[in-house]
């Protein structure tokens, strides 16, 4: 089983147009929240799904002017429970999930034509990636930071959880999927058999958050993650996503060294989710400057793929692109 030719090289060919390294857009919620959004919510940014839909439409079109190759969906907590939790239907809740890719596909499409009318633009036409988000984000308990799903979550349990939602937005018609803060060995193991077991057509990429730059959240070595995503040619992608920036670095080295798959990295500013409090507790953090330096050395240490997560912004991908399209920016 396998993705067919023309597709598995989606990836791989905007890299290339790219100039060897393709940009992720940033902290999609970071930036609804910039514009006053309120999402400390057990639903967290999928909130805004109900409400909001061109509140988030603002926000793709922000990440592309400021020149995303990758748009991620705002699917990232929108999951058909959590929705029937607020009394929606299940058609309902598979409506949202649809027009989340939508609203990324929408404004893609709006951007591309008006650029093309343009000569010299410098941008590249950007691919829609739904977000997937671990069991964590949905349990909405910072467990996408520790792994620690308990004793009851087995392999199944975590199957049937990520299933229908993949299927629905599979049929939404995204460019790829995007597997995001994935904390434990059990979920990667959960996604990539999905994956097989639905016959998914189109790219995906495996994110894994990490507490303490060696490891996965539950502790668990990445080579023994990397393991059971490399028996896998459905992933086009690995990586680490909604960490600090400085562990990034070792991570892209250590990952070289674990797989032949394109490197996919994306933290955050290097702030702590307070998942009690529901917001972002002030730590170390880093600036666009800094994102500018980091971005180069993962770069330079083999990532194709970077970008920013939580509490970066428009800005901070505005900087990654300069460094790392230095002849062909968009302004
Ligand atoms: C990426 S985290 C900051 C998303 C929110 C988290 N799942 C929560 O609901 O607490
Ligand atoms: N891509 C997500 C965050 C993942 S931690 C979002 O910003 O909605
Ligand atoms: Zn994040």
């Amino acid at each position: 089983m396998g993705i067919e030719k023309g597709r598995r090289g989606l990836v791989e060919d905007l890299i290339e147009k790219a100039g060897g390294c393709a940009v992720v857009d940033g902290g999609f919620a970071t930036q609804l929240e910039k514009h006053g959004a309120a999402i400390n919510d057990s639903l967290w940014s999928a909130a805004r799904l109900i409400k909001d839909p061109d509140l988030i439409k603002l926000v793709h079109m922000e990440y592309l002017e400021a020149g995303a190759d990758i748009l991620v969906t705002s699917s990232y907590q929108a999951t058909i429970p959590g929705f029937l939790s607020r009394g929606l239907s299940i058609e309902e809740s598979e409506l949202l999930l649809k027009k989340s890719v939508k609203l990324a596909v929408d404004v893609r499409d709006k951007f591309w034509d008006a650029k093309n009318r343009i000569s010299g633009h410098g941008y590249n036409r950007a691919l829609v990636a739904a977000s997937i988000g671990s069991y964590g984000a949905y349990l909405a308990d910072g467990s996408e930071y520790s792994g620690r799903y308990g004793p009851h979550v087995d392999l199944d349990k975590l199957k049937d959880f990520h299933r229908r939602r993949l299927q629905v937005l599979v049929e939404a018609g995204p460019d790829l999927l995007a597997f995001e803060t994935i904390p434990n060995k059990l979920e990667a193991q959960a996604c990539v058999e999905l994956l097989e077991e639905e016959n998914i057509q189109i790219p995906s990429w495996i994110c894994f958050s990490s507490v303490d730059g060696e490891n996965a959240p539950s502790g668990e070595s990445f080579k023994e993650c990397l393991d059971i995503v490399n028996k896998s040619d459905i992933v086009s992608a690995v990586g680490i996503n909604c960490a600090p920036p400085h562990f990034i670095q070792g991570l892209v080295q250590k990952f070289k060294l674990l797989t032949e798959k394109v490197i996919v990295v994306y933290p955050n500013s290097g702030e702590v989710w307070d998942a009690t409090a529901k917001r972002w507790l002030p730590s170390k953090c880093f600036d666009d400057e800094k994102f500018k330096l980091f971005a180069m050395r993962w770069r330079d240490s083999g990532a194709k793929l970077i970008g920013g997560c939580c509490r970066t912004t428009p800005s901070t991908i505005r900087a990654i692109c300069k460094v790392l399209k230095e002849k062909t920016a968009p302004p």
